[in-house]
């Protein structure tokens, strides 16, 4: 297993590299739950609930008490928690960020959640109050970065990776869209940099149907967790997760993850 294996807490079965991760972006309670149940079925190493998709986002107690109802539904797979903002990429809410800090805190409190992502774009006082809640609470903070429209040079996209291990990241990600081939190289490459940089786990996507080769491979530059569709997508060129595995086992057969 390489150094940087996202570490799977709890009751979770052990840490594999990569770790498989599939959304959920149930609009409404029910839609959620069914989800969940046919989602958890195909056994992802984490779930990723999707709260900007969720209809009553604006209701922090029922947000709270649907993580302990997602949990339990899903056996206690480990549960990732994501806002993902308009701005990179997400759904519209109405909640101002002091009342998605508020949000993340509350489901934080429920023991139930495993993992966070915040945008590591963010103010840096929000950033460290994310940080020091997640602390707390001995929750993951996974600091992401997405750009929807390009993929910037290796610096930049290494310099996303630093950036969020600077700012107290648990897990520092990164997903870029590709216009050619050679962006899909550069994601690559400043993955496989920062994967031997830094002392965390990195994760990167370059999405679309370029990119899409790097939810296969990208393990092999470093990249710690890959998505993959349990039944819905939450972003372009994401697979579903039985073609993931088997592409992951395939590769795995020549290439194994202690070789990296
Ligand atoms: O950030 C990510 C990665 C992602 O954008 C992807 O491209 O697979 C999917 C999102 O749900 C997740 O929060």
């Amino acid at each position: 297993m390489p150094p940087h294996a996202i570490q799977l807490p709890r009751n979770a079965t052990g840490a594999r590299f990569p770790a498989i991760c599939a959304p959920l972006v149930g609009r409404t309670a029910q839609r959620l739950l069914d989800e969940v149940a046919v989602v958890a079925a195909k056994k992802p190493d984490i779930l990723e609930w999707r709260v900007d998709f969720f209809e009553g986002i604006a209701d922090t107690a029922s947000m709270a008490d649907l993580c302990g109802r997602i949990k339990a539904a899903s056996g206690g797979i480990p549960l990732l928690v994501t806002r993902r903002s308009a701005r990179e990429g997400g759904e519209r809410i109405e909640l101002t960020e002091a009342q998605v800090i508020a949000l993340y805190a509350a489901v934080c409190r429920t023991g139930h959640v495993d993992l966070l992502d915040y945008e590591a774009g963010n103010a840096p006082a929000e950033v460290a109050e994310v940080r020091e809640m997640t602390r707390a609470h001995r929750v993951q903070l996974l600091l992401s970065f997405h750009d929807f429209q390009s993929t910037p040079a290796v610096e930049a996209i290494a310099d996303r990776f630093a950036r969020a291990a600077q700012l107290g990241a648990d897990i520092a990600k990164v997903a870029v869209m590709p216009r050619s081939m050679e962006d899909v190289l550069r994601l690559l490459e400043a993955t496989q940099r920062a994967s031997r940089e830094l002392a965390i786990p990195v994760v990167s996507m370059s999405m679309g149907r370029l990119g899409a080769i790097t939810r296969l491979c990208g393990w092999a530059f470093g990249s710690a967790m890959t998505f993959a569709i349990g039944e819905s997508p939450s972003a372009p060129g994401q697979m579903a997760i039985e073609d993931v595995g088997a592409g992951l086992a395939l590769l795995q057969k020549a290439l194994r993850p202690d070789d990296l």
